[in-house]
């Protein structure tokens, strides 16, 4: 038997990845009622037949699965933004960490356009970042700088990338491996207005090895899904010190005795990363009240 991963689906047909050979493949009869539950990024085993079609025997256990898109085995994000043009936004930044982080998937920051970024204006938010425990790589994918580092990230492994419209993210793609474009937009805006444009996502292959998604991931619709009282554990440094806090309930905003605000105060959490915690958690609170 054959050992590969599913990079589309089409018609109920599985294209199924072994090596550098990509195989039509259709489900063992038995699965079929698993047939919507197979997604891009499973691993399975099959065998081929003489006509060269094969049939998939075996669905693998799987590591992770990521809701928007809907992908299996997703390792990790590359949470995608530009220096400058468009500016660069720490709120923003800080509202795609926290769904990554609850999609519990290995988080990069990839800072591109630095060719046209003031260094010293961008240090301090690289190393807010890093000190969290962050890796954050800088590149620019129109002068080809930093995109070996990039690369190297992304061998082996299966890739999202994330970040905001004009960050960047197909151009980079494209200097990663040329002829790698991303579908841009987000997966769910898709959805509605009459057309049927929903589609799945796939796996493009990389000559290093590896695969990355062509549709950018997460919507922030997902914040509906965090409850008030487990948002904190989506920031890593407030997350470490909530123990502390005298109550157990605290949500880091008037209680007293709240180790948090203590940090902050003392500038061991950087305020900027508070006030995005503040900012979302306020947002939950109004759609939790039917707004
Ligand atoms: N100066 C500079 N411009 C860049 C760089 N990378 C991308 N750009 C430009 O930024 C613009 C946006 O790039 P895209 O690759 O379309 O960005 P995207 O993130 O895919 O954007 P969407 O398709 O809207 O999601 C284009 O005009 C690119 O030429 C860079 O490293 N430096
Ligand atoms: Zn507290």
């Amino acid at each position: 038997m054959l050992h590969g991963v599913i990079l589309k689906t089409y018609n109920s047909f599985y294209y199924v990845k072994t090596n550098a050979k990509v195989t039509m493949c259709t489900l063992r009869g038995r699965f079929k009622k698993e047939r919507f539950s197979l997604l891009v990024g499973d691993e399975v085993e099959y065998n081929v037949t003489e006509n060269g079609k094969g049939i998939i025997e075996k669905i693998l256990p799987r590591r992770s699965m990521l809701q928007r898109p809907m992908i299996a085995n997703i390792d990790q994000v590359i949470i995608t933004f530009a220096a400058v043009s468009p500016d660069i936004n720490t709120i923003l930044i800080d509202r795609f960490l926290v769904l990554a982080e609850m999609s519990d998937l290995d988080i990069v920051i990839c800072i591109n356009k630095i060719d046209l970024a003031d260094s010293e204006e961008l240090k301090p938010i690289l190393e807010l970042y890093r000190s969290i425990g962050y890796r954050v790589i800088t590149i620019s994918a129109k002068m080809g700088v930093g995109i070996e580092e990039l690369r190297n990230q992304l061998s082996g492994k299966i890739s999202v990338f994330a970040g905001p419209s004009g960050a960047g993210k197909s151009t980079i793609l494209n200097t990663v491996e040329e002829g790698l474009t991303l579908v841009t937009g987000q997966v769910s805006e898709k959805i509605g207005r009459g057309k049927h444009t929903t589609r799945f996502a796939e796996l493009l292959p990389l000559s290093s090895g590896g695969f990355v998604v062509d549709t950018p991931g997460f919507s922030f619709t997902e914040f509906e899904n965090v409850k008030k009282n487990e948002l904190m554990y989506y920031f890593p440094e407030i997350a470490a010190v909530v123990h502390e806090c005298k109550f157990n309930t605290c949500l880091h905003l008037k209680e007293p005795q709240c180790a948090v605000k203590q940090l902050v105060t003392e500038g061991r959490i950087q305020e900027q990363r508070y006030h995005s915690y503040i900012e979302i958690l306020a947002e939950i609170q109004d759609k939790k009240k039917g707004f």
